[in-house]
């Protein structure tokens, strides 16, 4: 998959650009709704002997037109973004970088600029899809743009048990702690990438050594708690448990929750290893312990726990 940033202004050279069918949306998550709308194109690229492409904007609005500071975190930073449509054989993803420029664009010449001026001849976006000047543009008066140069699908709204599948409800999932309901929505597990620092290296003195992990700023992380996940590394996928929280049963100085996880059945050096890390089921909240020896019971009964899950 070739990635293309685009700014605007600039010019798009009409010639090199082959024909294409593209999806287009902010797509935070890469949810049920989105992978619907992105397969549509990728599919309908195949048959027309076409290229896919997904065209996504980034920041996330709000951060370029939100008066005061804004720290946008992410289901899917861009990064996680890549690889996930990678491996839905997207050819090309064009990233629009958002700005102030581009919010001002009228709706027909965001369309002239970005889907005439990038040759695409079909285009794919969910019923919600609105683009231009205050999003006065929408898949209902989009046929008024688009010149008869080409086509266009929308894809109606994906529902689970009811209710629509959207960014803000796994946001919400998410900050709930309900990792098995954000899995569902994305259809996939939820996981983060995080390189493995230095802790206070008290893990192995308890018996449960813990790779301390640095995030990125902008992933989203669930709800402060113990919970069962997998680590992959080096292309191996293993069990394990992870602990995103403050450590109260040692300090009251951590203001920003910490990532440690546990691997099961490990026991080489991680520092300065990058690991994916997949939630799968929350367990329980963390807890200030009196003492030390409480802590590494409860920690003995989350691992039989997170063992009897991942076993049946
Ligand atoms: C499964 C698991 C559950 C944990 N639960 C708690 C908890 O409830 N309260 C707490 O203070 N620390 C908890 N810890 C964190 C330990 O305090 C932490 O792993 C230990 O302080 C090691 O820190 P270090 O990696 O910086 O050496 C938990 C750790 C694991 C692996
Ligand atoms: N099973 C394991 N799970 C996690 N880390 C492990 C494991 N076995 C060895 N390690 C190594 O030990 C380190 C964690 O030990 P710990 O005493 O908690 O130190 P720290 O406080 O620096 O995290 C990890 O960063 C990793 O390099």
């Amino acid at each position: 998959m070739r990635t293309i940033e685009l700014t605007y202004p600039h010019m798009l050279v009409l010639e090199e650009l082959p024909k294409t069918v593209a999806a287009i949306g902010f797509f935070d998550g890469i949810h049920k709704g989105h992978q619907k709308v992105i397969q549509t194109a990728v599919t309908k690229a195949k048959e027309s002997n076409m290229e896919s492409a997904v065209i996504t904007f980034h920041p996330h609005p709000s951060v370029v037109l939100k008066k005061e500071k804004i720290h946008v975190q992410y289901i899917t930073p861009l990064r996680e973004k890549q690889e996930i449509l990678q491996k839905m054989n997207v050819d090309r993803l064009y990233i629009i970088s958002f700005s102030k420029e581009l919010a001002s664009l009228s709706p027909e010449r965001f369309i002239d600029h970005f889907i005439i001026g990038l040759n695409i001849q079909h285009l794919v976006a969910g019923f919600d899809f609105t683009y231009g000047h205050k999003g006065e543009g929408n898949m209902n008066n989009i046929e008024s743009h688009t010149k008869n140069t080409f086509d266009y699908t929308t894809i109606e709204k994906v529902e689970l048990e009811n209710e629509k599948v959207s960014s803000t409800k796994i946001r919400n999932l998410l900050s709930e702690g309900k990792v098995e309901k954000v899995n569902e929505n994305l259809n996939r597990p939820f996981s983060v990438f995080g390189t493995v620092v230095e802790g206070e290296k008290r893990g192995r003195t308890i018996g449960y050594p813990t790779a301390n992990l640095l995030i990125d700023s902008d992933a989203l992380l669930p709800k402060i708690g113990v919970y069962a996940v997998k680590v992959l590394y080096k292309g191996e996928v293993y069990e394990g448990m992870a602990d995103l929280g403050l450590n109260p049963t040692f300090t009251d100085k951590n203001t920003k929750p910490i990532l440690e996880v546990n691997i099961f059945d490990y026991s080489n050096d991680l520092y300065g290893e990058e690991l994916q890390i997949e939630w799968h089921k929350y367990i329980r909240d963390e807890e200030k312990f009196d003492d030390v020896k409480t802590l590494i019971e409860r920690i003995a009964l989350d691992e039989k726990e997170i063992r009897d899950y991942f076993s049946c």
